[in-house]
């Protein structure tokens, strides 16, 4: 079994739990609360920012050409690839995008963002790659969840959203192909670090959408301070 097979298995538990989470049922009924889609937007923004600069950290670890070649393109795709799906969230909620940026991380985001960066300043490439994934392969899942479950019209609130993410099985599967490169090479102890970045994120994925949910915020925000 390729070692990105064998970790969607150990895993199914949180893709399962995701899949079910209520923010990602209210996508696919096409109701959500605005407060809860505001929140999303605020600290997704900033989380792109944190999976783009882990990516610079990748790059700056890592040994081959191919792999900064892969990072390279992944970081062209974050930063171009998910707007229109924030577009989506904002023109429901009849907000500017611009005036959801630049807000600070709420304490989930912060975690999720610092463990990516930690495995990608301290680990392999390999490691790097496993606590990157689980981000596309998610929301992938997600997508292809909703598209199948729910009658995703052209009235539809979120059908481009979750179009967005029914159409990455191309992506994700070449960053799966890069991790099983990497997993071939890898001594057992790797490996086995390699598995906690990538549960870790997998958590920190379902999190993210209960952070949405419940607008978690850090206590007494004190913008100029909480803002890195
Ligand atoms: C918390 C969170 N997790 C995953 C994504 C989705 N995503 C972010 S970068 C990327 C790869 C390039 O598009 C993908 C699929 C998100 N937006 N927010």
């Amino acid at each position: 079994m390729k070692f990105s097979e064998e970790l969607k298995l150990e895993n199914e538990d949180i893709f399962t739990l995701i899949k079910n989470h209520p923010f990602v049922e209210g996508i696919g009924k096409g109701i959500l609360s605005v407060d809860a889609v505001r929140h999303y937007v605020q600290a997704d923004y900033a989380y792109l920012n944190g999976f783009m600069k882990t990516i610079g950290s990748a790059i700056g670890n890592a040994n081959h050409r191919n792999d900064i070649a892969y990072f390279s393109a992944l970081m062209q795709f974050s930063l171009h690839d998910e707007i229109q799906a924030h577009l989506c969230f904002c023109e429901y909620i009849n907000v500017n995008y611009e005036d959801l940026q630049g807000q600070p991380l709420p304490p989930t985001g912060d975690h999720y963002v610092k463990h990516m960066m930690y495995h990608a300043q301290t680990g392999t490439t390999g490691e790097a790659i496993s606590a990157l994934l689980p981000c596309p392969w998610t929301y992938y899942e997600i997508g292809k969840y909703l598209n199948e479950t729910w009658q995703v019209s052209d009235n539809h609130p979120f059908q481009i959203w979750i179009q967005c993410y029914a159409n990455t099985k191309q992506d994700v599967e070449e960053m799966c192909e890069r991790l099983d490169e990497h997993a071939r090479h890898a001594s057992e102890k790797e490996k086995a670090s390699m598995k906690i970045a990538f549960r870790k994120s997998c958590q920190l994925e379902y999190l993210f959408w209960e952070m949405a949910m419940s607008t978690e915020e850090w206590p007494s925000l004190k913008e100029d301070i909480n803002n890195e």
